[in-house]
């Protein structure tokens, strides 16, 4: 591994990423799904970061045009939806600043999985989704998941994520009880998280909400992994105190909201793969 690599894609990194964080408070704009919004503006919140949900075509470019990231998540989308997506994510792209994708569900119908092409074709930052998305996403044969849940593993899914990173020059973040990042070359495995989390819907949303305020403030494999370790850690340390899905979200809320270097460290890991097989 690279000196720099090793400087900028560990715990120490991700701690001094939040720091930075909270000391800009970026304001995120989200054209989010319908489940996913009010978990996502809390974790937002509960980092530090300022959430807005801005969708209409009618004002979605307009308000990309003040907002330090974008988040573009495809969960409920329709045709207006999808022309807000669409202006906003020009609007980003005239500024050069970054947008994150969440291709929810693709490869469950034709619709949402061309949407999830259009938009990735379109130069996000990152690509943040479960392991049957990504797979889909990047075009392998027979993929897709059950609906909006994952039905493969994430380290299934890591030529898929290479190969889409290098199609579409995003960092790709696939995610499971292994979160994997690659920029097509870095591969990154971080660790943390709990079990119970993909029974407590839209967590993975506003991971990806999570990755659009970190890249307001780091480059986005930097951004990418530091945003894994800190939101595994607190869903580590949340979940330590659960006895079942209910009370996730509000314990995880607690856990971001308190997060330091040393929680961080006892909750996740972060080793740097970069050309070793896996
Ligand atoms: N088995 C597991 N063990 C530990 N952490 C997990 C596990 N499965 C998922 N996670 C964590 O849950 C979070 C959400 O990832 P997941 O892959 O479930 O997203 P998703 O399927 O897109 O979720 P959603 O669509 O409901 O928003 C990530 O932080 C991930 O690391
Ligand atoms: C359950 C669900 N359905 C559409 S989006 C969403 C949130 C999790 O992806
Ligand atoms: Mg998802």
């Amino acid at each position: 591994m690279s000196q720099k690599a090793e400087e900028t894609l560990s715990l120490d990194a991700a701690f001094a990423a939040l720091v930075a964080l909270r000391a800009t408070r970026p304001l995120v704009q989200n054209i989010t799904n319908y489940v996913a919004m009010t978990i996502s503006a809390n974790v937002l919140l509960a980092l530090g970061a300022s959430p807005a949900m801005v969708h209409a075509p009618e004002e979605s470019a307009e308000f990309a045009a003040i907002s330090n990231a974008l988040v573009v998540n495809i969960g409920t989308l329709s045709p207006p939806w999808v022309e807000g997506m669409r202006r906003a994510i020009g609007k980003m792209r005239e500024l050069g600043k970054p947008w994150v994708l969440d291709p929810v569900g693709c490869g469950a119908t034709a619709y949402r999985t061309g949407i999830a092409v259009e938009l990735a074709a379109l130069g996000p930052a990152v690509i943040r989704g479960n392991a049957s998305e990504i797979m889909s996403l990047a075009g392998a044969s027979g993929a897709g998941g059950k609906g909006v849940d994952s039905t493969d593993s994430s380290d299934a899914a890591l030529d898929a994520a290479r190969a889409l990173a290098r199609d579409t020059g995003a960092v790709v973040a696939v995610t499971g009880e292994t979160d994997y990042v690659t920029d097509g070359t870095t591969l990154v495995a971080i660790t943390g998280g709990h079990a119970l989390m993909p029974l407590s819907t839209a967590l993975g949303c506003a991971l990806s909400a999570t990755v659009g305020a970190f890249a307001s403030v780091r480059p986005p494999l930097e951004a990418t992994v530091a945003a894994m370790a800190v939101y595994g850690a607190a869903g580590a340390e949340a979940g330590a105190r659960l006895t079942g899905p209910g009370h996730l979200p509000a314990e995880l809320l607690d856990a971001l909201h308190g997060i330091d270097a040393a929680a961080i460290a006892r909750n996740a890991s972060i080793r740097v793969l970069a050309g070793e097989a896996v």
